[in-house]
């Protein structure tokens, strides 16, 4: 087998375990199914997606990055989802990377001997990681995730990648790579330092892979609150979720749409995009809706989009 078929076949295999089988849940909703992940309906237009490997403490292994992609992907797609809520089942929110998947990973290098063929291998591997992180901020739905007790790792990556961070009074957080001998590469150092406004700061973090601690993760601004507990934080979070959800989705959308293409942009090049949606998206029959909703101070409901 070619290297290249190796890697596809490293890719894809989890694919078959993946597959989006729909499942219909009380409200009618469709939900796809997953391995790693749950996915439930709470509120109407409020997806929560659970990382689900308790056992595993949410550790990232190869179908988890796969489904991660597939996950908010669907979800991107799926017009009756306007908002997702993300957490973690069991005691931590996750682990980061499991270890066991660096394991088979080394020994599937260890099948090549020359350099630029492992190179190869290893390119592939960290797209597809990077890919079910980016999945996140390439998913037009705003993604509020709340963190209880460790988010080591990886779990900085994908909360960097979410719209918004909660978390509880007991979170904490690690960006550990540097202690592994490695330098984070699927989202964090591009990430964090934006999210937090801070380079230095961030940079403080990512070099000592210090532990931080949810009190100051609120002051620096990683989190946008602190809640007493999980049970607090996640329905507290998906009631602002619902609050969202309740607003027009061609506007929630395109806000998204905008601040993700604006974040690493000029100005003007992320003015120019804007204009160029809402030249269409002002003909949308939310902008009257809303309008009127706002001028006749009553409610009003808008279609799914
Ligand atoms: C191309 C991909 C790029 C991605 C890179 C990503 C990099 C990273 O994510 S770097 C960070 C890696 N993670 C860690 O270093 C965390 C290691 N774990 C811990 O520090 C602790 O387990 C933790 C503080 C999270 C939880 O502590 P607690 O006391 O609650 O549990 P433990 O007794 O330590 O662990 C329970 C069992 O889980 C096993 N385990 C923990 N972490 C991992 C892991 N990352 N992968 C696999 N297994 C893990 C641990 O060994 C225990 O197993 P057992 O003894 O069999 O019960």
């Amino acid at each position: 087998m070619s290297l290249l078929s190796r890697s596809i076949v490293l890719m894809r295999s989890t694919r078959v375990r993946s597959g989006i089988i729909s499942r219909l849940y009380s409200s009618n909703t469709e939900v796809p199914q997953f391995e790693t992940l749950e996915i439930s309906v709470p509120k109407k237009n409020v997806f929560h997606v659970e990382m689900n490997r308790p056992k595993q403490l949410n550790t990232f292994n190869k179908i988890m990055w796969q489904e991660l992609n597939d996950c908010f992907t669907s979800l991107n797609d799926n017009s009756e989802c306007r908002v997702i809520v993300l957490s973690g089942k069991g005691k931590h929110f996750t682990a980061g990377i499991d270890f066991n998947s660096l394991i088979e990973l080394a020994s599937k290098m260890e099948e090549f001997d020359d350099v630029a063929r492992k190179a190869k291998l290893m390119h592939a591997y960290i797209t597809y990681a990077q890919n079910g992180i980016t999945s996140l901020e390439d998913c037009i739905k705003p993604i509020l995730s709340v963190v209880h007790n460790a988010c080591v790792g990886a779990g900085v990556d994908l909360i960097t990648a979410a719209d918004m961070r909660y978390c509880t009074e007991e979170a904490w957080f690690q960006v550990k790579e540097v202690d592994l001998g490695l330098a984070a590469d699927v989202g964090t150092l591009q990430r964090l330092p934006k999210v937090i406004g801070n380079t230095s700061t961030a940079r403080e973090l990512c070099f000592t892979a210090r532990k931080l601690q949810s009190k100051e993760a609120l002051e620096i601004g990683l989190v946008s609150k602190v809640f007493p507990d999980k049970d607090s934080a996640i329905k507290e979070v998906l009631e602002t979720a619902e609050k969202i959800a309740l607003k027009s989705p061609v506007a929630v959308q395109m806000t998204k749409k905008s601040l993700v293409y604006s974040q690493s942009r000029p100005t003007k090049d992320g003015l120019e995009h804007i204009k160029l949606i809402n030249q269409m998206m002002l003909q949308s029959e939310d902008l009257k809706k809303s309008a009127m909703a706002q001028a006749t101070k009553t409610e009003t409901e808008f279609e799914d989009l």
